[in-house]
């Protein structure tokens, strides 16, 4: 295995020994951006599925896939071809296609327009138990995450739970095809995530890469079922930086190791609509405000996906 300077550490500590758990998931964020987080809650047979049902989808032909991308969507919803999207400011566009599964609402939820229906492909009969069950897993999970992070902020738990409430979520499932052996570039380019903390799953096949301080490109090796986790922008932009969003990235493969595909699940944890992003005063403490123009998270993710040729 990858050398990885982020060891795991147990969600189940929270329960016995909650300080004590920010404290070490506090750390890792600060350093790094990201932590590695094992015994989730996240059900391991409910994983092993979910893997299985994404590869029986992206196996189906190109033009079956394509009938599930949804123009004009931002790709918020379905299927996003190979080729679509680009890193902010990258030249070259990212080896990938994905799917994208939504948070369900009522339909008369005032959310309910920025949040439209999921779809769900028919050819894969599993897909919407299995993906709605993992949706609402994965959102569980970000939430007792997001709790460390209150700790170890000591911001009271009820603001960003409050914050991620009917937020704008959103699961990816993505697949990284096979490339040739001569294929310039990286999968997916040095990007920072948007939204308020994402929670990985599937990076076991080496590749993801964080930037540290340094500058230097470090690998992340999470043992087998374990999630890594990273703060995104908007967290990032709420604590004024204390928790970093870091730059990461998928790089290709070695030559010998190009015939394999990737697949990743990642959980792009978001807060609702119209929470208004502005900074912690308990952020503030003798620094500089970098973002005093506060910016709902609808606005901030608007001028994102712009930015990504997703808008
Ligand atoms: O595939 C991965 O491991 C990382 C994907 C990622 O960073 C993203 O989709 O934002
Ligand atoms: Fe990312």
């Amino acid at each position: 295995m990858t050398e990885t300077v982020l060891p795991a550490l147990s969600l189940d500590l929270q329960n016995k020994d909650a300080a004590g758990f920010a404290e070490r998931l506090g750390a890792s964020f600060r350093e790094y951006g990201f932590a590695v987080i094992a015994d989730h809650g996240v059900p391991a047979d409910l994983i092993a599925q979910a893997e299985e049902d994404m590869r029986v989808f992206f196996a189906l032909p190109e033009d079956v896939k394509r009938a599930y991308h949804v123009p004009g969507a931002a790709g918020a919803r379905g299927f996003t071809p190979f080729g679509t999207e680009i890193a902010k400011d990258a030249k070259a566009h990212d080896l990938k296609e994905f799917w994208h599964i939504g948070r369900a609402l009522p339909a008369d939820h005032q959310h309910a327009e920025i949040m439209p229906p999921n779809i769900w492909p028919k050819e894969v009969a599993r897909f919407e138990q299995t993906f709605a069950a993992l949706f609402d897993a994965l959102d569980k999970a970000g939430i007792r995450i997001l709790d460390g992070i209150s700790d170890y902020l000591d911001i009271g738990r009820d603001l960003l739970r409050d914050g991620v409430t009917d937020g704008n979520s959103v699961l990816r499932l993505l697949h990284y095809p096979p490339i040739s052996v001569d294929a310039p570039g990286v999968r997916a380019g040095a990007h920072e995530d948007i939204n308020t903390i994402t929670l990985l799953l599937g990076a076991e096949e080496a590749g993801l890469e964080l930037k540290d301080r340094s500058g230097r490109w470090l690998p992340v090796a999470p043992p087998p079922g374990a999630l890594v986790v990273n703060i995104g922008d908007m967290l990032s932009r709420l604590t004024n930086d204390v928790l970093p969003s870091t730059s990461h990235r998928v790089v290709n493969p070695p030559p010998e190791r190009r015939g394999n595909a990737r697949y990743s699940m990642p959980f792009f944890l978001h807060f609702r609509p119209d929470f208004l992003i502005e900074t912690l005063p308990s952020c503030l403490d003798g620094r500089e405000n970098r973002y005093p123009e506060p910016i709902t998270a609808q606005n901030f993710l608007e001028q994102r996906l712009r930015e990504i040729g997703l808008a």
